[in-house]
């Protein structure tokens, strides 16, 4: 069966030619494809830069992923390896520079396929908690990669076989008092033969789901000196006679872990979301199975309303999240600014964001990769459909840089105390300025097309957050007063906390996307299309948690009926921008590194020759050792 259809695609193949099926999807698209890629890149020259990069880096041999899937553990960290040293080298060659317009465009051309990616982390904490003379001592030393650089927070550090170096983020005591975490650098290999340092035991943690080109390890530090001046000072500093000088919040030292989780949505999250989709959306319309309309040919796979339930909310929410990373970008580079002039007062609200969407976008994306796999069938299962890898890879995010539950908590613990403060008539930060408006309404919708109205999604989505907030500290000081010990209290109340910042987050993200859709231009029809995918971003939540919404008598049953119809609606409209959608975000066929994904849509013919690179295609020793002797053995009986 499989054979039969792969030989049905390739007639008429011919090179260049894109597989009509796929063709004919983008000549219907409802907007200007160029023009959306332009609006999601910030601008036409960003669109230019970033192609530039990507050109330079995948015309580059030493950057090709081609055998990617077929390598091992060691091949893949040795290649790695070798691409981050010739970056180097290629930067030199470019021009490119880490101030330049060229270099947040990197790393995504390299699909991430680097070494050394916890330098990075390594570097951002010493630019952000560093004091001018340590940032001007380490930084040019690290740019130049005269050191490898890590990150060792976890107990069990993460420095793997690479690094010379490590921020290490360890308990201050001075004269036997504690003053709470602070960050040091440690330098934990020999620069001349990278053998490891007195008191220093570290190696890699060995096999992984993924992140196969990252060395992870442990570390252990037994009586290692670390000299006073390696302690990042740019807001706590150890004078030479032991006193202990600190400017602002003590949880400044924490602000690595805000920079980083921002920082990785973009290209650890939601890139994999917006490449699965690519890879799924596109298989869908060239992929044909049973008759949808009996005495026709086989249907497209999309034509069907399940498969567009499974994959355009995940469109939706890759959409969604772009734009919410822009908000989280602006609040950040806000916040940053004020607490490099020492003014700590964003840190609480920048804290509780950055925690709570690290979590809820990391998860959203995750479970979106994985349903895309899915939605591929079997050859979704193959490595050769780029999926597996990045749904292991993406898998990570929901672990690292903070375990989402944890997150959530930390993000429910501002809601709380916000919510207290609001009702108690106190001013609060912007995100939660809402919290104090608790109305009691019922949601006014009459008909299906009142919910594609955002005043109306909107407010259903803050009158849930807010429930979901207001009801969780009542129980917790319900507790409290009955006599339950605070902490007590708390862990009962921790499952409906996170609800709460999940719901919160929701919200947010709703808002913003609505927002955004507002100040969008009308021409080129981007306004219409981005207005219909964040109608279907809102009424996907509403229709996949519809306890939360219909729990209070808020929304009735009757008006769930009107969002299920308005949200199926959306689906067959979506449907015929599917393609042109993910068109948009503009990845390359090396980029993709997918059988079913590429842009001329001849999966057949590529699926087949990828497996012919397979190792498994040549003869293995299991034959001769094994197979042979069996089968010569049921030989001499026929
Ligand atoms: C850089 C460019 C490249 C990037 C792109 C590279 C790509 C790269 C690919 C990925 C590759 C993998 C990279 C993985 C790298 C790791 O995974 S590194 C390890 C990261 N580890 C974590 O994130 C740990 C998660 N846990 C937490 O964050 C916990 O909140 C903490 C910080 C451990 C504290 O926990 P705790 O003991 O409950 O808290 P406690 O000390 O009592 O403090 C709580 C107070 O601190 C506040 N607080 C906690 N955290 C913060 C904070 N961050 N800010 C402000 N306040 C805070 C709380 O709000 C609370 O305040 P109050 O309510 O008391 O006022
Ligand atoms: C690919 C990868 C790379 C990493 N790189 C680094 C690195 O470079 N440097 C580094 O320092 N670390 C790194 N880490 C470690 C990572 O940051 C931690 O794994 C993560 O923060 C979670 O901590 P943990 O493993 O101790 O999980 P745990 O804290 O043990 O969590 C296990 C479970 O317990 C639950 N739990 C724990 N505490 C609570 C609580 N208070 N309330 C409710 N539930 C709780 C969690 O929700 C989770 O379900 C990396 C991890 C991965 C996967």
């Amino acid at each position: 069966m499989a054979l039969l259809e792969a030989s049905k695609s390739w007639q008429g193949s011919a090179p260049g030619s894109v597989n009509p099926d796929l063709a004919s999807e983008r000549q219907t698209a409802s907007f200007c494809v160029e023009r959306l890629t332009a609006l999601l890149d910030g601008g036409a020259e960003q669109t230019r830069i970033r192609r530039a990069v990507v050109d330079a880096i995948e015309s580059d041999p030493v950057f090709s992923r081609e055998n990617q899937y077929f390598q091992t553990q060691n091949e893949r960290y040795e290649a790695a390896v070798r691409k981050a040293v010739h970056l180097q080298k290629k930067m030199h060659e470019m021009g490119w520079t880490e101030n330049g317009p060229e270099y947040k465009y990197i790393y995504r051309a390299l699909s991430g396929d680097v070494a050394f990616l916890l330098h990075r982390v390594f570097m951002r904490s010493i630019s952000v908690l560093g004091s001018d003379k340590q940032i001007a001592k380490w930084i040019p030393l690290a740019t130049q990669h005269k050191l490898i650089g890590s990150y060792a927070q976890t107990e069990l550090g993460h420095v793997g076989r690479s690094a010379t170096h490590t921020v290490v983020f360890a308990q201050l005591y001075i004269h036997g008092k504690c003053y709470g975490i602070h960050p040091f650098i440690v330098q934990i290999r020999s620069l001349q033969d990278h053998s490891l340092c007195p008191g220093i035991t570290a190696g890699d943690i060995g096999p992984k789901m993924n992140f196969e080109h990252i060395d992870n390890g442990y570390l252990l530090l037994r009586n290692v000196r670390v000299p006073r001046e390696n302690m990042l000072s740019k807001f706590c500093e150890v004078r030479p006679d032991g006193t202990y000088v600190r400017q602002g919040s003590q949880k400044i030292n924490y602000f690595t872990m805000t920079t980083v989780r921002i920082s990785l949505i973009s290209d650890e999250v939601l890139t994999p979301l917006m490449k699965a989709c690519t890879i799924a959306i596109r298989y869908s319309v060239v992929r044909r199975q049973s008759k949808l309309k009996p005495g026709e040919q086989e249907a497209k796979i999309l034509d069907y309303q399940t498969q567009q339930e499974k994959l355009l909310p995940q469109l939706a929410a890759a959409y969604a999240f772009y734009f919410t990373n822009d908000y989280l970008q602006e609040l950040f580079n806000r916040g940053y600014r004020e607490i490099q002039r020492k003014n700590f007062d964003m840190l609480p609200e920048l804290h509780a964001l950055s925690s709570g969407f690290k979590a809820v976008i990391t998860q959203h994306c995750t479970a979106g990769v994985e349903i895309c796999l899915r939605a591929c069938g079997g050859h979704g299962y193959s490595l050769l459909s780029g999926l597996p890898s990045l749904y292991t890879k993406i898998l990570a995010s929901c672990i690292y840089e903070g375990e989402n539950t944890i997150l959530l908590l930390q993000t429910a613990r501002f809601l709380i105390k916000c919510f207290m403060a609001a009702s108690a008539g106190q001013p609060v930060p912007p995100s939660v300025t809402y919290l104090a408006a608790v109305k009691h309404g019922k949601c006014p919708a009459k008909n299906k097309l009142d919910f594609l109205s955002p005043d109306i999604y909107i407010e259903a989505y803050q009158h849930v957050a807010v429930r979901l907030t207001s009801n969780t500290a009542a129980k917790l000081q319900d507790l409290i007063q009955s006599g339950v010990k605070k902490h007590d209290a708390w862990n009962q109340c921790t499952v409906q906390l996170v609800q709460a910042a999940k719901a919160h987050c929701h919200y947010i993200a709703v808002k913003n996307f609505a927002e955004t859709v507002e100040k969008l231009e009308t021409k080129a029809g981007i306004q219409k299309i981005m207005k219909h995918l964040c109608d279907l971003f809102a009424l996907h939540g509403i229709f996949s948690n519809t306890g939360a919404f219909l729990h209070d008598g808020y929304t009735s049953a009757a008006q769930m009926d009107m969002v299920t119809a308005s949200y199926l609606d959306l689906l067959a409209v979506i449907r015929k921008d599917a393609v042109p959608l993910v068109d948009a975000f503009d990845f390359t066929d090396k980029s993709l590194n997918s059988a079913l994904g590429s842009y001329d849509g001849h999966v057949y013919q590529r699926l087949y020759e990828w497996a012919q690179r397979s190792p498994t295609n040549q003869m293995s020793p299991a034959y001769e050792r094994y197979l042979k002797p069996l089968l010569h053995n049921t030989l001499s009986k026929l």
